[in-house]
């Protein structure tokens, strides 16, 4: 890995790290909470590409998983993997990874389809991966547990759309915008 890829690497487990300050909301039927950190995991993809994204969120959960207290509400430590939120943890580099491949596959990168990968793509790996494994570790049925996770999808579609336009912006209009994309085709 060169120097620039490692410090947009290690940028992104840091914004990841600054989502995490926004103190989670938990609610009283689910022990998942709603955080912004999903919206890192957009911008992540988006903006690194698939290999770089994939792995500022591999960093970020390893840092969480060695007890960096780094999760909404200064939560960290291997526990988390062993809970109801692991599954969406663990789908956080997935997602990562496919949102940057598929839009690395548009030889122009138009708004609408950002926002149509991130709405579609993104937030559904995330409940794909997450919501069996939420239902297994409270014992639960998976559609109790798709139940519960409807609750995510106003918020999660809000960070979707954020994400989109700040990932569209980056990508083309931003001053930096050329060395990303470069760093991000290098898939
Ligand atoms: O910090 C945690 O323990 C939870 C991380 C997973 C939160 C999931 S990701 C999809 C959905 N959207 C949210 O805002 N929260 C859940």
């Amino acid at each position: 890995m060169k120097i620039k890829e490692i410090t947009f690497v290690a940028l992104f487990a840091a914004i990841m790290g600054a989502l995490g300050v926004v103190p989670p909301i938990f609610l009283s039927f689910t022990p998942v909470p709603i955080t912004l950190q999903t919206l890192g995991v957009l911008l992540a993809g988006g903006v690194l590409g698939a290999r770089l994204g994939a792995i500022s969120q591999t960093l970020f959960l390893l840092l969480v998983a060695v007890g960096v207290p780094l999760l909404s509400g200064g939560r960290g430590g291997i526990g988390v993997f062993f809970g109801p939120s692991a599954g969406y943890l663990l789908s956080w580099p997935i997602t990562a990874f496919c949102l940057g491949y598929i839009l690395s596959k548009f030889k122009t990168l138009k708004l609408h389809n950002v926002l149509l990968v991130n709405l579609t793509i993104g937030i559904f790996l995330i409940y794909f991966i997450g919501i069996p494994i939420q239902a297994f570790m409270m014992n639960i049925s998976i559609p109790e547990a798709v139940g519960l996770s409807l609750v995510y999808i106003p918020g999660d579609t809000i960070k979707a759309v954020l994400a989109s336009l700040l990932v569209y912006r980056l990508r083309k209009h931003s001053f930096f915008s050329q060395k990303i994309s470069k760093i991000s085709e290098t898939f």
